[in-house]
């Protein structure tokens, strides 16, 4: 790849940026950054990079899920904690009633920026900016704070960097331990309805461990039961950031963007001679790109093989966010079309960004039976193709929140004012994620095992 360097994507169109008041400031920020140490080490994506091309084969499932947007006032060790244990729940239901391995990847340590429908909101008359994420401005609607600021870009560095520590820690140190299952449901959970399914599954694993304890399986202090593996994610749309974190592997001499082990293309930024797929198909992270329903057969070949273009598994997600009411008739041509051209692909889906509506009183707001149908719909598509619904993308966290309506512990539209706290779009709750596993754990199961006698 001669003519592809970590700046290459600066000489193309781009959008969704912000426009920086002052470029001198963020030329030294970009300067600084560069001297940062990487947040994740290139082994780490190749290992990611071989566990998706396992799911491209049909061998496991890949569960992406976390903020919307994360954020630097909102940062504290059990907003970490409870969205990683609900990560794990999610992942113990799918690999013990779906019966499937499951890749973790979480929407954490990095996840501060945003793409946005209009540049500017306007309230009573003014006119600000719109709010870009984080890494970019301000949440709150003053001047000061709408204003794009560099110096977010070191803050969401360090921000990422301990997250990503805890996250670490909380994955080998001892909180993802199997034998600790029982603790991964939060409080609010506990009288929910899935509460007991999920006790019920609890129970199941622990009295296996019980029994294989008995029979003296020392196995049982190895890693694969104390410990887990979880990636991290988020959409690269701030390639001055990304960027400066994009370094030479020593061991292979590749580029790879240590921001975070796998990154994504947003919808709205996936033009095939722009800047973020310029970028992309640079770096050899597993890399992501999102699909909305108004691509064409055609342009989906043409994007894979932009940014894969040695058709190696596991390199590209797509992660398909169509709309329940849409993805039954868009979705079927192009899972024939990469089918039927060969390409190897992991395909995901994004239940989450097609369902977003407006509540009668204001509030965005996604509802739980539309996220569902999209997913179901999608994993019957896949069938009907012979083809492989490889995962799930999902907006969601550990924090009790009235975002998303519907679930088993009905949220109304009225409920949503009661705990509405994301800074951009909906997420789904502990609860609401939970019964989400469980709601497809069988659709999974199927939907393997009959991909892998084909
Ligand atoms: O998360 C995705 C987008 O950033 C979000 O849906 C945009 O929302 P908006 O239409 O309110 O700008
Ligand atoms: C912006 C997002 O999604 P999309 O690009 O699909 O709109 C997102 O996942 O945060």
């Amino acid at each position: 790849m001669s003519d592809w360097t970590p700046s290459s994507w600066r000489t193309r169109t781009i959008l969704q940026q912000p426009t920086y008041p002052d470029l001198a400031k963020l030329a030294n920020v970009e300067a600084e950054l560069k001297k940062f140490p990487p947040l994740v080490f290139a082994a780490e994506a190749r290992s990611l990079h071989q566990q998706l091309a396992k799911v491209s084969a049909g061998e496991a499932f890949l569960l992406q899920g976390g903020d919307c947007a994360e954020s630097f006032n909102d940062f504290n060790a059990p907003k970490i904690r409870d969205t990683f244990k609900t990560l794990l729940q999610m992942a113990i239901v799918l690999t013990f009633s779906g019966n499937c391995p499951i890749v973790k990847v979480a929407r954490m340590a990095g996840q501060y920026a945003k793409p946005r429908s209009e540049d500017l909101e306007t309230r009573d008359g003014v006119s600000l900016p719109t709010y870009r994420g984080d890494i970019i401005n301000g949440f709150n609607f003053t001047e000061d704070e709408r204003v794009p600021d560099p110096a977010n870009l070191i803050t969401a560095y360090h921000h990422s960097s301990s997250t990503l520590n805890l996250l670490r820690a909380f994955a080998q140190g001892g909180l993802a331990d199997l034998h600790e299952v029982n603790r991964w449901n939060l409080d609010f959970v506990a009288n929910s309805p899935v509460s007991e399914k999920y006790h019920e599954v609890a129970h199941k694993i622990q009295e296996a461990l019980s029994f294989m304890e008995v029979c003296g399986l020392t196995a049982l202090n190895t890693p694969t039961i104390r410990e887990t593996e979880l990636f991290t994610s988020h959409e690269a749309l701030l390639l001055n950031y990304e960027e400066a974190l994009t370094r030479k592997d020593t061991l292979t001499g590749l580029w790879y963007d240590c921001s975070a082990h796998m990154v994504w293309i947003g919808e709205r930024t996936r033009h095939l001679d722009h800047a973020h797929v310029e970028f992309f198909r640079g770096i050899n992270n597993p890399i992501g790109v999102k699909v909305g329903p108004t691509i064409k057969p055609d342009e989906l070949i043409k994007l894979i093989d932009a940014l894969n273009p040695l058709n190696t598994p596991g390199r590209l997600t797509l992660i398909t966010r169509m709309g329940a009411d849409k993805i039954g008739s868009v979705l079927p041509e192009l899972v024939a079309k990469v089918k039927q051209e060969g390409r190897h692909v992991v395909w995901s889906s994004d239940p989450m960004h097609g369902n977003t509506i407006k509540a009668a009183n204001g509030y965005k707001t996604r509802n739980f039976d539309s996220i569902l149908s999209e997913i179901e719909q999608f994993f019957a598509v896949h069938r009907a193709e012979s083809s492989y619904a490889g995962g799930i993308h999902l907006e969601m966290t550990g924090l009790n929140v009235t975002e998303c309506t519907g679930g088993a512990h009905i949220i109304s539209e009225s409920d949503l004012a009661q705990r509405y706290q994301t800074q951009c779009d909906p997420r789904l709750n502990q609860n609401q994620v939970l019964e989400m596993a469980f709601r497809i754990c069988d659709t999974l199961k199927t939907a393997r095992a009959d991909y892998l006698a084909q």
